[in-house]
């Protein structure tokens, strides 16, 4: 079974330094498992792995069995939580080209993605891409208001129904949202949709392993009892009270001293494009949650080693407010080993026999020399090998840590009132 290590001897922080906020942990330990802290009323994901509804996971197999026998592609109707996990596991778990693959070859429908921008480009061209092909649609929206899904959703249906009609689009679509609110949950029960429930005590980037991701991710042929167990293992290690066991617990720790020693920027760094869009599902997880009150490490993200050959610089010598946290795949099923070449015009012949993955743990270790030697903290989170169980309990490490995390630092790591800022000014805008 995959393990997750967590490796801070290169953060840069002082034994005393840990010692002095451990306690600080172990109150937020308290806190989030006693259900009393801010937000308490957003905490269903903290057991969510173990107590989920079995009767709404099995209609969920069944439903990515349907999709798979009726469509060609599924399009993921979502934005910020109600799409980020899905894709992380998706691009984490699929072949890199799986769109792109021939029908036989796919584990599922072809899977794109809509509503997590207001673009009429992307929208035109998707409708476009898909003419000639069976559809189905999960649309996913907690609220079931939010704009961006909305409009999509609208535009979609529409297309759907020209093509199928009003009864046929019926079993092509699939709606997950509130159990009782919204305009989409009012949609799904009057359109007589295939429907899923979003835990009312479960925010939107702490959803990933409820039926929001679930569905998408189930489509796409991936193993989902792997994942939950993965999360259920996760759980378990990461519930443990004794700061000094529990790997989750340290990151938490960790990030707040260098937090606290000046450091405003954490970029998670990645050196395997499969894994690139973790970040992005993580910045929204520590960005809404942290972000609040004036306080919060600015989240960003680092595709190495691509982005060495453009932010590489700005890392090693540009302003000491950054720290890495970099997430490190050990084991790869997939490898090139390099051959040598006779005239080795090249010159890699210094590499040959050597695999890829050799070649890009070296790269690895000698950045994160060079940016130690160039005064930037770093953190190692290591997944032994790139599988559903060990990215379950990947997952459920990071909303661990983020729940301790945002009560170390003082904030309610549930809430996000401050998007709605965007929002007021933009209905304003438009008459609503
Ligand atoms: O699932 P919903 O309600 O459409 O929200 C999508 C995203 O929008 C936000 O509410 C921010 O507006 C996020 O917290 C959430 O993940």
């Amino acid at each position: 079974m995959g393990h997750i290590k967590f490796d801070y001897t290169n953060a840069m922080i002082q034994p005393h330094e840990y010692t002095n906020l451990k306690k600080q942990v172990e109150l937020a330990h308290q806190m989030l498992h006693e259900g009393n802290g801010p937000g308490n009323d957003y905490i269903g994901w903290l057991d969510y792995p173990e107590n989920f509804n079995r009767e709404e996971y099995e209609r969920i197999k069944a439903s990515a069995k349907r999709i798979a026998s009726n469509s060609d592609v599924l399009i993921v109707i979502g934005i910020g939580g109600s799409y980020l996990g899905a894709k992380t596991v998706i691009d984490a778990l699929s072949h890199t080209f799986y769109n792109e693959l021939p029908k036989e070859k796919r584990k599922g429908p072809k899977i794109y993605f809509a509503g997590h921008q207001i673009s009429g480009t992307y929208l035109t061209e998707l409708l476009e891409m898909i003419q000639d092909q069976d559809v189905s649609l999960n649309v996913i929206s907690k609220s079931g208001t939010t704009t961006e899904p909305a409009i999509a959703f609208r535009v979609l249906k529409k297309a759907l129904e020209d093509k199928y009609g009003k009864e046929g689009v019926k079993s092509r679509i699939y709606a997950t949202t509130d159990s009782e609110n919204g305009a989409l949950r009012k949609l799904a029960n009057a359109e007589g949709y295939e429907s899923f429930v979003i835990p009312a005590n479960v925010g939107g980037r702490y959803s990933v392993l409820t039926p929001v991701g679930l569905l998408p991710i189930a489509a796409a042929g991936i193993d989902v009892d792997a994942l939950m167990a993965g999360a259920a293992e996760g759980m378990k290690e990461y519930g443990n009270p004794n700061v000094d066991e529990n790997p989750a617990y340290q990151y938490a720790l960790v990030r707040n001293v260098l937090y606290r020693k000046g450091k405003a920027i954490e970029a998670l760094v990645n050196y395997e494009p499969s894994m690139a869009f973790l970040s992005e599902w993580w910045m929204q997880l520590f960005g809404e949650s942290e972000g609040k009150d004036g306080k919060g490490l600015f989240p960003t993200k680092l595709n190495n080693t691509t982005d060495l050959h453009s932010m590489g610089q700005m890392v090693q010598d540009g302003p000491r407010h950054l720290f890495e946290t970099v997430v490190r795949v050990e084991a790869f099923e997939k490898d090139i080993v390099i051959e040598s070449d006779a005239l080795n015009l090249d010159g890699l012949n210094y590499l040959s026999g050597k695999t890829m993955s050799y070649v890009n743990d070296n790269a690895f270790k000698g950045t994160l020399e060079a940016h130690l030697d160039g005064n930037v903290p770093n953190c190692v989170i290591s997944m032994s090998q790139k599988d559903a169980f060990t990215l379950g309990k990947l997952l459920y490490f990071f909303m661990k840590a983020c729940g301790i995390s945002g009560y170390v630092l003082g904030v309610n790591p549930f809430d996000q009132p401050g998007v709605e800022a965007y929002k007021k000014n933009m209905f304003r805008l438009l008459g609503k």
